[in-house]
């Protein structure tokens, strides 16, 4: 089996102004959808981020996967290697460093070589992954304080203004009865903090039982997340990235008993060991969109339980094929005990046939299907490209958004 064609084909989903430390979500998102064929009439899906770099990116390799087996990841290495060196010359306003824009190509790649592996013995993903620890995959309810939406272009909003904490645990109150999620994750480093110690705290209060975490993306100082942990003692399952870099998230590590996680400060293998020997987080969010595809997603679940740590899974805006591909890593990672996050809540399009996913109690059944277990609606796909070349949206830029919502708004971290 030899890959003969590869199609990547960038789409604009709708979305809705959901904040965080950076700013605010645009009027849409952006995402690649990739598809490998192969001489033996097989075609490999993928899901990855769609803003210029990693676009540019994907594009720059697509004419070295010619001949690929999709069974050789080494090779596939190689060929992205040398199509990109040096990032491949590729400029974009971007935190994507020219290391982290391969990783990022691999694993875009890989999945779909995977899916074509799984299509081709007839198994699903997670049995090329060493086997389904669990078939049942808990999500978390991704809440977010939003603006109301302003510019209905390019599709409806959700919920209006949520910028409050009576209003969040609403919206919180809405996914549960219409996902029944069992845990809940908040994107802080909005409000201030003891507005976002009070939502907290409501939302303990509106789901008792219910596993709580909170991601201020780096908004609070040492003294200022140490007080947030005194007054969440018990809350919290984890709380995730409160201060900036590796050296603050160690400070405050030393000073409290509350397990801390990261998909800030650990984002190469070799971080998972500097933060091992300072004891700077506990728990690391894996992501097979960077983290060297799946096999790499579980490959970190592997050396988080040499190192003692725990694992979660962390999320951006997407559709069905990442998620689809999310249930087979979570599948197939023994110690990932913790629900996943997951934006699937406020996306409102599905590029997959059969449309959305049945989520029951929070959680979702890992696709049994050949491969990924999910086949491309062609349609969805053609009205999101549609989508994308009318938007004329090339990059994420959440701050410049912000602007158009607090004209007086500075991007800060840490904030407070
Ligand atoms: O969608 C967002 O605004 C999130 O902040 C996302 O971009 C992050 O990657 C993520 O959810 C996280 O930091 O955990
Ligand atoms: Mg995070």
């Amino acid at each position: 089996m030899r890959i003969i064609k590869v199609t990547v084909t960038p789409i604009a989903i709708p979305d809705v102004p959901l904040a965080n430390l950076k700013g605010v979500h645009q009027s849409v998102f952006l995402r690649s959808v990739i598809e490998l064929e192969t001489d033996t009439g097989l075609v490999g899906l993928g899901e990855t981020y769609g803003a210029r770099r990693t676009l540019e990116g994907l594009q720059k390799v697509a004419a070295a996967l010619e001949g690929l087996d999709p069974y050789d990841l080494h090779d596939l290495r190689r060929r992205i290697e040398t199509a990109l060196p040096d990032g491949g010359g590729i400029n974009a306003p971007t935190a994507l460093t020219d290391h982290k824009l391969v990783d990022v190509v691999y694993s875009a790649y890989e999945i779909p070589c995977l899916d074509l592996r799984g299509k081709e013995v007839g198994r699903p993903l997670h049995d090329l992954l060493g086997g389904a620890v669990r078939k049942t995959i808990p999500f978390g309810g991704y809440l977010f304080y939003k603006f109301a939406k302003q510019d209905l272009s390019f599709g409806p909003d959700i919920m209006g203004e949520v910028m409050t904490p009576d209003v969040l645990v609403e919206q919180a109150r809405t996914f549960h009865a219409e996902y029944g999620f069992q845990s809940w994750k908040l994107k802080g480093g909005v409000l201030e903090p003891e507005l976002e110690i009070e939502t907290m705290l409501k939302l303990r209060e509106a789901f008792p039982g219910h596993g709580l975490r909170i991601d201020p993306m780096g908004a609070w100082t040492v003294p200022t997340a140490l007080k947030v942990v005194r007054r969440l003692e018990g809350v919290l399952e984890y709380l995730e990235d409160p201060c900036k870099g590796m050296e603050g998230m160690a400070e405050l590590s030393a000073q409290i008993d509350m397990p801390l996680a990261t998909n800030l400060v650990v984002v190469e293998f070799e971080q998972v060991i500097e933060a091992a020997r300072k004891d700077a987080v506990q728990i690391i969010l894996s992501d097979h969109h960077y983290w060297r595809g799946a096999t790499g997603a579980i490959h970190l679940g592997e050396i988080c339980r040499a190192a003692g740590m725990g694992v979660s899974m962390h999320s951006n805006s997407h559709l069905g094929i990442s998620l689809a591909a999310m249930c087979h890593v979570a599948a197939a990672t023994p110690n990932l005990t913790y629900a996943c996050d997951t934006h699937y809540p406020w996306t409102t399009k599905e590029i997959v046939k059969g449309g959305r996913p049945v989520f029951r109690d929070g959680a979702v059944q890992v696709p049994e299907g050949p491969g990924l277990g999910v086949e491309l609606d062609r349609e969805a796909l053609a009205e999101l490209h549609a989508l994308y070349n009318q938007a004329m949206v090339a990059d994420r830029n959440d701050t410049d958004e912000m602007l158009k919502y607090r004209p007086d708004f500075v991007r800060k971290v840490p904030r407070w």
